[in-house]
């Protein structure tokens, strides 16, 4: 397919996203499913623009001063992808899939700014999210959420039990991968521009064997900063398919244990691949009905992973960012503080409970972990500072914290998906 074709499969996609709110993922399968000519670089071209064109859709909406997916299309064509009208005339001539390209909008477009538009347009985020980030970031609110609109690189955390970094940077270099600035043993791969997809890294024989696993660098920092110790009892309460499972366990380097659970059984199911391929011998996954109860007020540590609204996560799931609802924050609010209060019970006196989110919103964060300490008076709120010192020292990029205690990484700040991190220990 040429490019005209391409947007022309990339509108369609968006008419199906927009009007009948379909997750993206989906509308762009069945897309895939019904034109079984288009090669896996046209799928990953169409892909590529229809998520671009949603990271920036208020925004380009704005400038376009029209909403329709064609207007999205071109307009992340033009902004995101660099592709100027002219050249778009050009690239589309005798290209009989090709939409006509709305050049006189365009060029109304390029005179437009964000002068007299309402904040959240221009920091493409809902309305109704614009108070929680300007709460949570202060006057860097519009920088901080316009960063969610990026497109995200490719992270993995080399597995610490099977290689070392430098041994899968080597294997990766073909990809431009580089160590990550912050974590201990990540690499990172920048996103391409335009049309140019991601690698398959999941199909190199390094993969195969174990040595790495693809995980966000935010979430490979906050499951360094439990601060996992060799010989230790860990439970990971939410461990989901088992991302920060596996840090931690490469972090106790086979000695001592980590409990997974989670309420669910479907997301854990993917775990006990994951597991095998990773070498780990010292994780017991509890089925999501087992009974725990002999594990209480016996943990080292206690990781709350929470079920939360992935506001940090926008980068990759832009789709999510517009389907999120108010009703649906409170009742990731709710389940915080029943998950916060039952995973309490395991921490051992003396231990410590972990309540990482990758939200941006300071309720699903910061509130959460105030209002639990005054629900238990038995667990003192501390600082991630030391801990951060420690693993990573004060010469990288800082994460933000209002309360000097809890730490938030972002985007912009950090390089990294959104994270909320705070640790509490129970007193003696
Ligand atoms: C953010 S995800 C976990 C991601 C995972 N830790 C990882 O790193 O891949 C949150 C998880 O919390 C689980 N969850 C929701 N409510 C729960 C509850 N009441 N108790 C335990 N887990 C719960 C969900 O099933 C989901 O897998």
């Amino acid at each position: 397919m040429r490019l005209g074709g391409r947007v022309s499969a990339a509108i369609e996609v968006l008419q199906e996203i927009l009007d009948r709110r379909r997750p993206a993922a989906e509308a762009l399968k069945d897309w895939g499913l019904a034109h079984r000519f288009a090669g896996s670089g046209d799928r990953a071209a169409i892909g590529n623009l229809v998520h671009d064109a949603l990271r920036k859709k208020l925004s380009t909406a704005y400038l376009m001063d029209d909403d329709s997916p064609s207007s999205l299309a071109f307009g992340a064509l033009w902004r995101q992808w660099g592709v100027s009208p002219k050249e778009m005339q050009e690239l589309f001539d005798g290209d009989r899939f090709a939409p006509e390209v709305p050049i006189e909008v365009l060029e109304a477009a390029a005179k437009r700014d964000f002068a007299f538009a309402t904040p959240h347009v221009e920091a493409d985020i809902p309305d109704w999210c614009a108070d929680l980030f300007e709460e949570n970031f202060d006057d860097e609110w519009v920088m901080e959420a316009s960063a969610l609109s990026e497109r995200a690189p490719l992270d993995v955390r080399v597995n610490t039990l099977k290689a070392d970094r430098e041994k899968v940077r080597k294997q990766l270099a073909k990809f431009g991968a580089k160590p990550t600035v912050i974590a201990r043993h990540g690499l990172r791969i920048l996103p391409g521009k335009g049309a140019e997809r991601l690698p398959n890294i999941q199909a190199e024989p390094a993969f195969q064997k174990g040595w790495f696993e693809i995980q966000d660098e935010g979430s490979q920092i906050v499951a360094d900063l439990v601060y996992a110790q060799p010989g230790e009892q860990i439970l990971d309460y939410c461990a989901g398919g088992g991302g920060k499972t596996l840090a931690l366990s490469a972090s106790l380097d086979n000695k001592g244990q980590v409990h997974a659970w989670d309420a669910d059984r479907n997301r854990l199911a993917p775990i006990f691949d994951r597991l095998k391929r990773a070498g780990t011998r010292n994780v017991q996954v509890h089925a999501a009905d087992a009974d725990l109860s002999p594990l209480e007020g016996t943990m080292d540590r206690v990781l709350v992973d929470a079920p939360c609204t992935g506001s940090g996560t926008w980068r990759r799931n832009p789709d999510a960012k517009w389907r999120l609802q108010p009703s649906a924050l409170e009742k990731r609010l709710e389940e915080q503080v029943a998950v916060l209060d039952a995973a309490s019970r395991y921490v051992k006196p003396g231990g410590y409970l972990v309540y990482v989110t990758c939200s941006l919103f300071p309720q699903e964060n910061e509130y959460q972990v105030y209002a639990f300490g005054d629900r238990h008076d038995d667990y003192e709120l501390l600082s991630a500072g030391e801990a951060w010192q420690d693993l990573f020292g004060f010469a990288k990029p800082q994460p933000w914290s209002g309360d000097m205690k809890c730490i938030t990484l972002t985007p912009r700040a950090t390089g990294t998906d959104g994270f909320f991190f705070a640790v509490m220990q129970r007193r003696v």
